[in-house]
């Protein structure tokens, strides 16, 4: 055991793997081989082969991992990222095998027991769900379509993700709410909320895409419910037709990297622009969320990814643009969210959000924010806030690692005295402010700096802010 142990783990050498690039892969010796290369890493100083370095390890066990597991290598390096490498193996496998079939009980329209009644009278074999959901059961086998049961078909209940229910639970809608559902279809969510409410108060169902949306219709007409109207608006101008929402759900589109079990193809079909451009529109519409709820409403922001960039970095984004903090989601098991990530260090509190994992939770990829409105001034943010969403817009011509390493010149160029940067998440490393140009942390409206960086329609967007928000000027 002990020889086993500090046994030293040779990789590979480039002739052996040109080889072997050549023959289908081997299962076996890949799997193997992962193995032997995380126990080298786990244990580097004892374990690794002389004039061997980590990266080379690391690297040998992402292209190892990509054909084991069949990813592309930038979601396997997002995963080497967000996961330690025990976890990541397990992550790994979580995603090779369905998650339970699990339904929501439809509460407006029977009760839990009695539907777990008619169904075990059907042949299906059931159990609650867990303890933290009173509506939720799930199926273990069936001897009928549990898609097509009379129950089913008179709304007694919805085949829903257990994941899909924390969102709902985190909003938390009370009797009389008015109540905003941003990106809605096909309406789990929303007949939940609805549920909750009891049918009363308003419940704004909106989605973008309208064929979806005849979904949620379909959905809302068999659950019964009747106090919610459909939309069919993008949700970024929403803010511009109505607000003074008590609640608001962002279940953001997304990149998916959560529910890989559900949906194979993103293993291979997401790339660095992809999760650059699902990261920009989530902080659009997070945006739009905030403006849309009342003064200490409150805004559940979620997804079905476990990447950063789209979670935690969107939450950091929103706490800097808006008077809002992040509260307690009310949900008692989950991960913490990450204060920080590899270079990154977000506001303290995206602490407050949760994470939860097939391996670690047996349900899909899931990521909840419960954010409090404080008040509807928007504070000033620098001119630097639109150059940074620019720069992300235009991320299509340029790669994630561009627009990382422009936000890591910009921090340098902040040590050299230029503008001082509002809107991304820190970096350990920080440099000073350039204060004497600048008015309550926003550049001097006439600053050489201000009219050397801004282009016209920046120029525009600071103006009005530093008069402040339209209405007030008014
Ligand atoms: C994760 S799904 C929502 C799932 C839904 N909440 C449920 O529980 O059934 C994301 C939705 O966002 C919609 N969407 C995409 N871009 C949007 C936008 N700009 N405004 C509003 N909805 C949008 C998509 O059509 C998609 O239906």
């Amino acid at each position: 055991m002990n020889i086993q142990q500090s046994e030293k783990y040779t990789l590979p050498s480039g002739e052996e793997i040109e080889k072997e690039v050549l023959l289908p892969p081997d299962l076996t010796v890949l799997k193997s081989r992962i193995k032997e290369v995380i126990g080298v890493l786990s244990d580097f100083t004892i374990k690794r082969e002389e004039g061997r370095d980590r990266v080379e390890y690391l690297e040998q066990l992402r292209k190892d991992l990509c054909t084991y597991y069949s990813y592309n290598d930038f979601l396997m390096e997002a995963f080497m990222e967000t996961f330690p490498l025990g976890e990541l193996i397990e992550f790994l496998e979580a995603n090779e095998t369905p998650r339970p079939m699990t339904i929501r009980t439809n509460t407006l329209k029977t009760r839990r027991r009695d539907l777990a009644q008619a169904l075990i009278n059907r042949g299906v074999n059931l159990d609650p769900i867990g303890k933290w959901s009173k509506v939720g059961l799930v199926i273990y086998n069936s001897q009928v379509p549990v898609g097509a049961t009379p129950e089913y078909l008179a709304g007694h209940y919805i085949l829903q993700g257990a994941s899909s229910f924390l969102p709902v639970m985190a909003l938390a809608p009370q009797e009389g709410d008015k109540v905003l559902d941003m990106s809605a279809a096909p309406g789990g969510k929303t007949s939940h909320i609805a549920a909750l409410m009891k049918n009363t108060g308003m419940l704004f169902a909106n989605d973008a895409n309208p064929d979806r949306a005849k979904a949620v219709v379909g959905n809302l007409h068999r659950l019964g419910v009747t106090n919610a109207v459909v939309m069919t608006y993008d949700g970024k101008i929403l803010p511009k037709m109505s607000r003074g929402y008590n609640r608001v759900l962002l279940d953001a589109p997304c990149s998916g990297s959560g529910v890989i079990s559900k949906d194979p193809s993103a293993k291979t079909s997401k790339d660095s622009k992809d999760i650059a451009r699902c990261s920009h529109l989530q902080k659009e519409l997070i945006l739009a969320a905030i403006d849309c709820a009342d003064e200490g409403g409150y805004i559940v922001y979620s997804t079905c990814s476990v990447l950063v960039q789209e979670n935690e970095w969107v939450v950091d984004y929103a706490l800097k643009k808006r008077h809002v903090k992040v509260v307690e989601t009310g949900l008692d098991f989950g991960r913490d969210g990450f204060p920080r990530f590899q270079k990154l260090v977000f506001h303290p509190s995206v602490k407050l959000c949760k994470r939860f994992y097939p391996h670690t939770h047996n349900m899909d990829g899931f990521f909840v924010a419960k954010l409090k409105k404080i008040s509807n001034n928007i504070p000033s943010a620098a001119p630097e806030v639109e150059e940074e969403v620019a720069e992300e817009k235009n991320s299509d011509d340029s790669d994630e690692e561009t627009v990382k390493s422009k936000r890591m010149k910009r921090k340098k160029g902040k040590a050299n005295g230029s503008l001082n940067k509002k809107t991304g998440p820190k970096i350990t490393k920080n440099g000073t402010d350039a204060k004497d140009d600048k008015v309550n942390g926003v550049a001097k409206k006439g600053s050489a700096i201000v009219k050397k960086k801004m282009g016209k329609q920046q120029k525009k967007v600071l103006n009005n802010k530093m008069k402040g928000p339209k209405k007030l000027r008014k």
